[in-house]
């Protein structure tokens, strides 16, 4: 597996103060490197002075009978999730690798990263992956945005081809991990969620996202009314949209870190 961190210029330059940490999450068939080259996070996160951690999106070369036969399972494909069923069980365990594994190994080797202080966000599955983390770790993570996020795998192609075969049959095992089923039980405090989501967008279209679904899950939840679902006209699903929107997320974030008024 691969890893990119962004480290701010007052990485370097400030003495005292610790270093907050943005969390991307990635979408199918990335590898940390299409975010760190395609969505512009680095401008605002010099001008905030927070890192930015790109995560891989499944292990690599597990070996696994059937990673590598289609583009949305498998390699490039685990949905941040830890697999419970054969073969997947023993290497696709993302939820636990990034928590339990990366975010602290990151705080141990960059001591000037303050990993007390994060925020999470992602695209598409990345940005069902922030969801997922922040409803069920609110104390870990400041503040959540998603762009395109597919808000409630349960009901939709891609998340019942993977959470099925990672999870099995048991629908109630998904709910452990479908924002629009974590939004009901969130125990953190009322903070705004920000999304985007371009109406021109193929896989909104065919259903795989469905942010409204989070937003109606919300109204019946502690964080009712909170969901800032940002519809925007003609933008699709590519990294020209994230790009376009990036700024927002960062200034949202930085609110939550302290790092801005
Ligand atoms: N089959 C296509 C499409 C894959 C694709 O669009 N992936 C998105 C994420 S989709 C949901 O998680 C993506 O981020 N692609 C990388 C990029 O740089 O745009 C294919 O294999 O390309």
């Amino acid at each position: 597996m691969a890893v990119n961190l962004y480290l701010p210029h007052q990485y370097f330059t400030q003495d005292s103060k610790k270093i907050p940490v943005l969390v991307y999450l990635s979408g199918l068939t990335c590898t940390p490197n299409n975010a760190s080259e395609k969505a512009f996070f680095q401008p605002y996160a010099n001008q905030y002075g927070f890192a930015v951690l790109f995560p891989d999106t499944s292990p690599r070369g597990a070996g696994v009978k059937g990673e590598d036969d289609s583009w949305d399972f498998g390699t490039g494909a685990a949905f941040y999730l830890d697999a419970t069923e054969d073969p997947w069980s023993h290497n696709y365990r993302m939820y636990s690798y990034i928590l339990d594994d990366l975010i602290p190994q990151i705080g141990s080797s960059f001591t000037k990263l303050d990993t007390s202080n994060m925020s999470i966000t992602g695209h598409s599955m990345g940005g069902y992956g922030a969801l997922m983390f922040y409803l069920r770790n609110p104390t870990t993570f400041r503040s959540c945005s998603a762009f395109a996020p597919i808000a409630n795998p349960s009901n939709c192609p891609w998340g019942e081809k993977c959470l099925g075969s990672y999870l099995g049959a048991d629908r109630s095992k998904w709910a452990q991990y479908d924002p629009s089923d974590l939004v009901k039980t969130f125990t953190g405090d009322r903070k705004p969620i920000l999304i985007h989501q371009g109406t021109s967008d193929g896989f909104y279209k065919e259903h795989q996202l469905q942010p409204e679904n989070l937003v109606k899950a919300a109204e019946d939840s502690p964080l009712k009314g909170l969901i800032d679902l940002h519809l925007v006209e003609g933008y699709d699903h590519s990294y020209y949209f994230i790009a376009s929107f990036v700024k927002d997320h960062c200034e949202f974030h930085a609110k939550y870190l302290g790092l801005s008024g």
